[in-house]
């Protein structure tokens, strides 16, 4: 077992107290059978994503294309990683904005209990910092991580193609073309949440490993072994654990996918719980734009309605997201306030 070093125990018990990261003794939270499964070779697909988007904008999708081999070498070399001496890790870290990140989630005082990887997904590019993060032998881990990103930001094109047909936009790419652009701002994460028995006897309920949030981006690709752990939050506020399946992927609406479609998508608040006795290991790529790119309602979406938003670049969205805690609504400031 790999055991995250310091603070202590007690110190985090008492950490996450400060800052409200307890969680609210929801344990107990059933799993939930109603999260829609889309299967990407059926032909109603693009109907049912553009559903599921619009009710909960999160779905699992199955017969995604994605070779079981990238995913399961990704884990191995990822599981390797996270099993190294903390001192090596720590080499790869802090993440400024990429690398290694122990409990500290971005900078603004967020901890959870979790270590991860924060990657840059041009992996060609050499100012990513790769070499400079893994050292002598990053080769594994990155043509993993490569394979891995590829095959994912694929298939996450295909699901923005068949949404844009379901939506009935003209321009099927509206949506793709964002992150097969080369300049897109995509972001790869490998979270790692080891078992915590002390923690939960301590508190007699889970703690949070990764705080509710939504994602900034515009969808988000979410892979995990079979360890449970992720919730969704409901429209009433109910919070909803999603049964793990490790041969599926799961999908997350972003802030600017719900921007793009005017609110009529919506990004889904989630958080992760930590499990009292196995460890959990999650990767996700979050399909972001250039920086440049305006995030606006596209108009064949707004039919004569007034867009909600006031305009913004990605770089102007995520500067304001990345000075933010993880719980904050991020697109509060963004709204614009309706004429009466
Ligand atoms: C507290 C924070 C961590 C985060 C940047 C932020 O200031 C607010 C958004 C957070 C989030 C959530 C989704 C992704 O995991 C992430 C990489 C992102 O783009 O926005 C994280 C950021 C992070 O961990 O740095
Ligand atoms: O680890 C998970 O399952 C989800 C983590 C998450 O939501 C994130 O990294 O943004
Ligand atoms: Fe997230």
């Amino acid at each position: 077992m790999v055991v995250l070093s310091k603070p202590s125990i007690k110190q985090m018990a008492s950490s996450y107290m400060r800052n409200s990261m307890a969680a609210a003794g929801s344990s107990s939270a059933a799993f939930f059978s109603g999260v829609p499964l889309i299967d990407l070779s059926a032909p109603d697909a693009k109907h049912l994503i553009v559903k599921a988007c619009e009710e909960l904008g999160f779905f699992k999708v199955v017969n995604h294309g994605v070779p079981m081999e990238f995913i399961s070498t990704l884990e191995s070399e990822s599981t390797k990683f996270f099993s190294l001496p903390l001192s090596e890790k720590q080499r790869a870290g802090p993440p400024s904005p990429f690398g290694y990140g122990n409990k500290q989630i971005g900078r603004n005082g967020d901890v959870g209990w979790v270590e991860y990887l924060l990657l840059n997904t041009h992996l060609e590019s050499k100012s990513d910092g790769f070499l400079s993060i893994f050292g002598q032998d990053p080769q594994k881990l990155r043509s993993a991580v490569n394979d891995y990103i590829s095959a994912v930001r694929n298939m996450a094109c295909e699901i923005l193609e068949l949404m844009a047909e379901g939506l009935k936009i003209q321009q099927r790419n509206a949506f793709s073309k964002l992150l097969m652009d080369e300049e897109s701002d995509s972001v790869f994460r490998v979270n790692h949440y080891p078992p915590c028995p002390e923690l939960h006897a301590l508190k007699g309920t889970n703690m949070i490993g990764f705080g509710e949030h939504t994602d900034p981006q515009i969808i988000s690709v979410l892979r995990s072994n079979n360890t449970s752990g992720l919730q969704i939050s409901l429209a009433d506020g109910n919070w909803i654990s999603v049964p793990p399946d490790q041969s599926s992927f799961f999908i997350n609406v972003g802030d600017s996918l719900q921007v793009m479609t005017n609110g009529r998508f919506k990004s889904v608040k989630h958080r992760v719980l930590t499990n009292r006795l196995k460890s959990r290991v999650s990767m996700i790529y979050f399909g972001g734009p250039p920086l440049s790119e305006k995030i606006a309602p596209l108009p064949s979406l707004m039919k004569g309605e007034e867009s909600l938003y006031k305009e913004f670049t990605w770089f102007e969205y995520k500067r304001s997201a990345y000075n933010s805690r993880l719980a904050d609504n991020r697109l509060v400031h963004f709204e614009r306030i309706a004429a009466s």
